[in-house]
């Protein structure tokens, strides 16, 4: 019996500005042993995030992810499958859960089939199941990323280091915001100002991130207003939670989708944060994961 392990990291996409485009790779890990058994069948257990609430056969988003690995590769679909996942990203909340177990499942399926399945065709269908690039990416290569997808639909990414200076924390309610319900509140056009806007804020954050992390060019850089204010209705208490952090100088943003705030510490504001959030939310000072998804086999170890 053939197992792989793999370890897929949490995830924080558009940092403000970058909507669809940037993404951070944070220190809390999903690990999942898959095996392809002799037997008919589809086996999944789950410890920690998902218990007891997903599908545990062929709905699983992991197996439905290794499914669609095989069919594209072209190998035969094997019959038995066994999964054991440990999740620790919470699901539905902005971390990039989803993003997590298609990689994981695209992942698995290449070690797997032993067959010839390019980083870059891991990358291009990862953004295909997940719909958009931003999370992908740094859950695959770590760090903090920039994604774009090409005129012919191929993503693309380049792979930055954030300065060690500047510590994501991460502010996790206990409910939780489908990304495709939060999608679904954004308009089809945006004003040009707005979309100028954003263009300058994105390229300023990451020259705050990378090179200069001073708590004013991370204010200004975290500013958006393509994607946040449109979404606020669904989770009215995440807006809030980064307005009262803005005020006082605390670079906050939604996490992706949403309804978790990420604020970006430095040592300037790191103690301004606790104060404004309440005992509803779970805070989290994360590390950066500077490598992203790994895969092992455990024999080789
Ligand atoms: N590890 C996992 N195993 C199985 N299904 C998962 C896993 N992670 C996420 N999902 C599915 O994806 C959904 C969350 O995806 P999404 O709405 O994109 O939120 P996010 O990716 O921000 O956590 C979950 O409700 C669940 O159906
Ligand atoms: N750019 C996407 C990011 C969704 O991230 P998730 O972690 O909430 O799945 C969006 O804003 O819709």
């Amino acid at each position: 019996m053939r197992t792989v392990e793999i370890r897929v990291p949490a995830t924080s996409a558009n940092l403000g500005p970058g909507f669809d485009a940037l993404g951070l790779a944070l220190g809390l890990h999903d690990e999942v042993e898959v095996a392809l058994t002799g037997d008919r069948g589809v086996h999944v257990t789950v410890e920690g995030e998902g218990a007891g609430e997903v599908d545990l056969g062929e709905g699983h988003l992991v197996v439905r992810a290794m499914r669609r690995t095989f069919g594209r590769m072209g190998v035969p679909q094997p019959e038995g499958i066994r999964l054991h996942c440990r999740n620790r990203i919470p699901h539905a909340r902005g971390l990039g859960s989803s993003s997590a177990a298609v990689c994981a499942g695209i992942l698995a399926a290449r070690a797997l089939a032993g067959g010839d399945f390019s980083d870059d065709a891991v990358f291009e269908l990862a953004t295909e199941l997940e719909g958009h690039p931003d999370n992908v990416a740094p859950c695959l290569a770590g760090g903090l990323t920039v994604a774009w997808v090409d005129h012919a639909g191929a993503p693309h990414m380049v792979k930055l280091v954030p300065d060690a200076r500047v510590r994501p924390v991460v502010l996790v309610p206990t409910t939780r915001l489908a990304t495709e319900t939060a999608r679904g509140l954004l308009p089809k056009d945006v004003p040009h100002k707005d979309a100028s806007f954003n263009a300058g804020r994105a390229a300023l954050l990451i020259a705050a991130l990378t090179q200069r992390p001073e708590p004013g060019l991370l204010l200004a850089g975290t500013e958006d207003r393509l994607h946040q204010h449109y979404r606020a209705p669904a989770m009215r208490e995440s807006a809030d939670l980064v307005e009262r952090l803005r005020a006082v100088g605390v670079p906050a943003v939604v996490s992706g989708a949403g309804p978790t705030v990420l604020a970006f510490s430095t040592s300037d504001s790191q103690d301004l944060i606790a104060p404004e959030v309440g005992n509803d939310w779970h805070i989290q000072q994360m590390d950066v994961d500077p490598v992203g998804a790994n895969v092992q086999f455990p024999e080789t170890r």
